[in-house]
């Protein structure tokens, strides 16, 4: 297996002529971002991370028979939504992740369900968002949140929901990237200027207070879309950016490479 270790996508090809699209991935701390990422772009469950590192990969995908190239960022906010623009100005769509036997990782998934909402009524704009509820594998033994209760919580904010587990089986977890992708795709058929936009300038509407004060979010600033100074995200803010090519590479000319995951090496 040929590697790569932390290779920044810069300067490791010509830019993918295929279109791009951006994908969160949010929750609490403990709920099974990591190893759910991780699942997708190498088919593996590794039980550890580092909690503390947020990595962005990048996969080109076939979706449909089209192909897409996905970027997703791995978010570490630790228990509740932190400096959330890195992700809300960057990202086409989301997936919230909580753990099926955890009650307060669901408790956080509404909150961020909640920052989302109020991301897109502020922007005008529809992100499309997959609830998840992860560590299926668990819910025999220690189940604390009913499948019930996530289908309602997706049905108030209307996205998409599936309870899997990162370390069953590899295709579920891949339908629900897959179905991440399509959903934004569809959005960004229908509205062509529906890319992500980092705003240089932090400027709050006059009346309009902070979305940390209104929704005591810490550390949380959000920069409206009237700000004078916009200009294309140059490269993911805060995270570093690395590519990952699976053995599900689509051309079996490339060798899957070895990469970095939150610190840790993928054999
Ligand atoms: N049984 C089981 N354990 C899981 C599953 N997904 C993740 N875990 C475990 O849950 C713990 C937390 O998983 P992470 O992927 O690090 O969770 P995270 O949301 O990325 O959390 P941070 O890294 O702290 O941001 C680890 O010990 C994983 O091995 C799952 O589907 N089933």
């Amino acid at each position: 297996m040929s590697s790569v270790f932390g290779k920044p996508r810069a300067g490791s090809g010509p830019p993918s002529a295929s279109p791009e699209v951006n994908l969160a991935i949010l929750g609490r701390r403990g709920a099974g971002k990591s190893a759910l990422t991780v699942k997708f772009l190498t088919k593996r469950f590794i039980s550890e991370y580092d909690p503390n590192l947020e990595d962005t990969y990048s996969s080109e995908e076939t979706v449909d028979h089209q192909p897409i190239l996905l970027r997703v960022m791995d978010t570490a906010d630790l228990d509740t939504p932190r400096n959330c623009e890195r992700y809300l100005n960057w990202a086409h769509a989301f997936l919230v992740v909580y753990s099926v036997d955890s009650r307060q990782s669901f408790e956080s998934s509404c909150s961020y369900l909640e920052l989302l909402a109020l991301h897109a009524k502020e922007t005008q704009r529809s992100y499309p968002t997959v609830l998840l509820g992860n560590k299926l594998d668990m819910a025999q033994y220690t189940r604390q949140v009913t499948k019930a209760e996530g289908a309602a919580l997706a049905g108030r904010f209307g996205c998409l929901f599936f309870e899997v587990s990162a370390c069953l089986d590899f295709e579920h977890v891949q339908h629900v990237f897959h179905e991440a992708v399509r959903e934004a795709r569809r959005e960004l058929e229908k509205s062509p200027l529906a890319r992500p936009l980092f705003i240089s300038e932090e400027r709050t509407l006059p009346h309009q207070p902070p979305l940390t004060t209104r929704h005591g979010l810490a550390s949380c600033t959000f920069n409206t879309l009237s700000t004078v100074s916009l200009k294309e995200i140059p490269t993911v803010a805060q995270a570093k950016l690395v590519t990952v090519k699976s053995s599900r590479a689509q051309s079996k000319r490339k060798a899957p490479t070895l990469t970095l995951l939150k610190g840790f090496k993928i054999f």
